[in-house]
């Protein structure tokens, strides 16, 4: 073995997290530019709506080119001395060859535009085409920076905590048991890491609290060896506006080319997802044709209730939990810790607990006192006892109207249906599962289209890994529910929300597909939605079907019209004679009138279009009439009969309703 590996090294966590980006979703330049905006945007959701505030929030992602980050970096763009040493360097060779090729594509671009008999603009459209993609694959290998800035209107940070919670891996306000977008401390710092790593520049903060006089300046980097913020510049600015809120800036290298798709989608999921928010989105390039502005628009005050901090439930804790609690506690009696420290356990049960614990302890015990091996054997207790399920008041789903306004908003679907699943329980952990599932609208390709949301957040990537994706795919028989899975642009829109999603990974990509009650639970929400589908595409497929064959009819009825007429006419010019030609009374009624110019071919097509139209009227009673027995809503309602010898008829038909008398059992 080499003498370096006997070397005991330690790592801090900023060092962990520098080199293993990934785990953050920090993978390349492309996916840090996407993941920094969510971070940031995360964030800021989660600062506006704990402070019960409509989130308005901006984000601006500026282009920065390499000498213009040098100039902000007071680094000298030099002149190349010796071109041969750089990556793009052509060399007399290589720019022949090139110069031959582009010749040759050019010419080929020349014969079919003759061979096609274009017009001389289609070749210069397609030359110019050519151009773009060349000055593309030129560009390829330069490396192109942004400066990321997220604004928003929450709460935003202590002053003096604002160094520590955004320069220090693994520190923040949201480690409690509560439903929150951030919960690792990291996010943000990661930002910063990746910032320190590709451009060199510190994070820029401004921040006030709501009625603060002034608003927070810092500057400031991480010591990533020690783990510590590093503060460049600090200052308390004038807040004469009174702004509330923060601003983050961060300068990377990133990839907008290949990413522009990715953070576009997330900024229209999170839109769908919280419709109350309004997103202010700017792409400032250093040319201005490739800039662009959007907002997605606020459709809804109505924001869901804030989530609460709860207390652990008795399942969800370990070890080490049971010593923190037990070591920082104010309660000086195990029976107090347990009905104090925990959810679901009562002063009495407490007391249950402790006598069956044993060992040396019983209720007046200090918790501080209990030897390690009386915390193994509450532990184990806590963990074999029974105890109610958490409630679920304290989550935050975003609510079946949020969830439908925001997809209707977004994506326009032609019908839609939504579900909000009771509370179930995970480790100890409360959460709900909502879905919808819509069939038709924009930017939806033919077939399942799945949309995942995860306390309130979109997950764009792993989705191949994750419990709603697999579940929608694989576990719905689609085609029970009249829905053709590769045909119809169908939308499968899944929020989980939970004090503990479990994600896998610190970046927040997926969930796992292998618990059973996460399993059950995202099946039976898409499965209701399907239902309430299933009866909204039957209406809507029986009344397509109608219009179809009352056109068809229609379109028939000058032919059929002329046809009769002309027939009936012949008919009543035809003298009846002779034994074979004796007429019937009914003939003689209706060649009489036709005979006397009363039936015209007009008369005959009116009346056709009447009885069209009378066919149409019975054949939608006799759906409303099949549907009332099937799968319309029912409603009973009990009328007393005048005497007791009544007779039940057939059910009562009107134009919305279907009547059915029934006699009621005695009991
Ligand atoms: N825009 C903001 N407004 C108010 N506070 C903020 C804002 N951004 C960050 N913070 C504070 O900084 C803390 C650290 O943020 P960071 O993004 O590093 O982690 P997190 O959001 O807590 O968790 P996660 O790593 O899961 O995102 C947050 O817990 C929050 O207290």
């Amino acid at each position: 073995m080499s003498k370096k590996a006997d070397v005991l090294q330690q790592k801090s966590p900023a060092e962990f997290f520098a080199e293993n980006k990934n785990i953050a979703g920090f993978d390349n330049p492309g996916k840090c530019l996407y993941t920094t905006v969510r971070e940031l945007v995360e964030n800021s959701l989660d600062a506006a709506e704990s402070g019960g505030q409509l989130p308005e929030i901006e984000v601006t992602i500026e282009e920065i080119s390499q000498s213009r980050l040098n100039r902000i970096r007071g680094i000298q763009n030099l002149d190349r001395l010796d071109e041969s040493l750089y990556q793009d360097f052509e060399s007399d060779e290589a720019r022949k060859r090139r110069l031959a090729k582009e010749a040759k594509e050019e010419e080929k671009l020349r014969k079919n535009a003759e061979k096609k008999g274009e017009a001389p603009e289609a070749l210069a459209a397609a030359k110019k085409e050519l151009d773009i993609k060349r000055a593309a694959s030129a560009s390829k290998g330069a490396k192109v920076f942004y400066k990321v800035t997220v604004k928003d209107n929450g709460v935003g940070m202590p002053h003096k905590d604002i160094p520590n919670l955004l320069g220090r891996v693994l520190s923040g306000t949201k480690y409690g048991v509560k439903q929150t977008r951030g919960k690792f401390g990291l996010g943000a710092k990661m930002a910063l890491i990746w910032s320190k790593m590709s451009t060199g520049l510190p994070i820029e903060i401004h921040s006030a609290r709501k009625g603060q006089s002034f608003v927070s300046y810092y500057k400031l980097d991480i010591d990533i060896h020690k783990n510590e913020p590093n503060v460049h510049a600090e200052a308390m600015k004038d807040n004469g506006e009174r702004w509330h809120g923060a601003e983050l800036s961060v300068t990377i290298l990133g990839n907008w080319q290949y990413y522009r798709s990715k953070v576009l989608k997330y900024l229209r999921q999170i839109a769908v997802i919280t419709p109350y928010a309004e997103f202010k989105f700017t792409y400032a390039a250093e040319d201005d044709k490739s800039s662009m502005k959007t907002t997605f628009a606020r459709r809804t005050d109505k924001m869901p209730a804030s989530p609460k901090e709860v207390k652990h439930h008795p399942a969800s804790v370990d070890l080490e939990l049971i010593k923190r609690l037990a070591a920082t506690t104010k309660c000086k009696s195990l029976q107090l810790f347990l009905y104090k420290e925990f959810s679901c356990i009562s002063k009495d049960y407490a007391g249950r607990l402790i006598a069956e614990m044993r060992g040396g302890v019983d209720e007046d015990s200090e918790p501080q006192d209990m030897s390690n091996k009386q915390v193994v054997a509450l532990h184990q207790l806590l963990h074999e006892a029974k105890f109610k399920d958490p409630d679920k008041d304290h989550l935050s789903p975003a609510g079946e109207y949020n969830l439908r306004l925001g997809i209707l908003k977004e994506l326009h679907p032609e019908i839609i249906a939504t579900h909000q699943g009771d509370a179930k329980v995970l480790e100890g952990h409360a959460f709900v599962v909502e879905a919808a599932v819509s069939r038709g609208g924009r930017d939806l390709k033919p077939g399942i289209n799945v949309y995942r949301f995860a306390n309130r957040i979109p997950l764009l990537f792993e989705g191949g890994s994750d419990v709603i994706t697999k579940t929608a795919l694989k576990r719905i028989n689609w085609a029970s529910y009249k829905i053709n899975q590769s045909a119809d642009k169908i939308g499968v829109f899944v929020s989980i929300v939970s004090t503990k999603i479990p994600y896998k990974g610190a970046g927040k990509e997926y969930i796992a597909d292998d618990m059973d009650e996460m399993v059950n639970a995202v099946k039976h929400a898409i499965m209701q939605c399907c239902i309430q589908l299933r009866v909204k595409i039957a209406k809507q497929q029986a009344a397509k079907e109608q219009k179809l064959r009352k056109k068809n009819l229609t379109k028939y009825i000058p032919n059929a019209a002329y046809a009769i007429y002309r027939v009936l006419q012949s008919m009543s010019e035809t003298p009846a004679v002779g034994p074979k030609r004796r007429r019937l009374q009914e003939d003689n009624d209706i060649l009489g009138p036709v005979q006397q110019q009363e039936v015209q071919e007009a008369t005959l097509a009116q009346k056709l279009h009447e009885y069209v139209e009378r066919i149409d009227t019975d054949m939608a009673l006799e759906y409303q009439m099949q549907q009332g027995m099937a799968e319309g809503a029912k409603q009973q309602v009990f009328l007393m009969p005048r005497s007791a010898a009544h007779t039940y008829g057939p059910p009562l038909q009107s134009a919305c309703c279907l009547l059915r008398l029934l006699q009621a059992s005695s009991d």
